[in-house]
């Protein structure tokens, strides 16, 4: 068994599409990034890629690397879970938490969850995404931007 965790932050900017957990949210602003910015799906790759000792996102996917600008994040982290296969490991489960003032994400998270099963080969009980807000406090609650977390398991296949 393998344990990692994942953090990431994202600022808001205008004209962006908010792309969280491999769906697009309907938001009057987006997240700004070297990729699409994807913070939920970066955080799960981190998590991933701690869990198997394979440093962060940014080692795998420089962001002074122009290959990777606007880049697909359902894409790295679709690279990222081959490396957890090849070294011998599939899903245990995963718990992410969203922390946004805004939008209401709850409406959305069905679909995160199922997105996020299919890119990590799981079953959608495997996987819970969950949100908060910080009651206005702080860069999430001036809604300057969006942080997540998560906790990964991985199990010997
Ligand atoms: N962006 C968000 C934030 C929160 N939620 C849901 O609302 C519940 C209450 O949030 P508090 O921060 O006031 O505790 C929370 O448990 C989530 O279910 C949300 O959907 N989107
Ligand atoms: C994903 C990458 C690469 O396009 O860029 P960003 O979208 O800026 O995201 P970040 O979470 O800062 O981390 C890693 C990157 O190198």
């Amino acid at each position: 068994m393998r344990i990692g965790q994942g953090f990431d932050v994202h600022a808001f900017e205008e004209g962006r599409p908010l792309i969280i957990g491999g769906i697009t949210v309907p938001h009057e602003r987006g997240l700004v990034g070297h990729s699409d910015a994807d913070v939920l799906l970066h955080t799960i790759t981190d998590a991933a890629l701690g869990a198997v000792g394979e440093g962060d996102i940014g080692r795998h996917f420089p962001d002074t690397d122009p290959a990777f600008k606007d880049a697909d994040s359902a894409k790295l982290l679709t690279h990222c879970w081959n490396i957890v296969k090849e070294k011998g490991y599939v899903l245990g489960n995963i718990d992410c938490t969203i922390i946004a003032q805004r939008p209401k994400m709850a409406p959305h998270i069905p679909a995160m969850r199922r997105r996020i099963a299919e890119l990590l080969e799981a079953d959608e009980s495997q996987i819970n995404v969950k949100a908060t807000t910080t009651e206005k406090l702080g860069f999430p609650g001036r809604e300057e931007g969006i942080a997540a977390l998560a906790t990964i398991l991985l199990v010997q296949k």
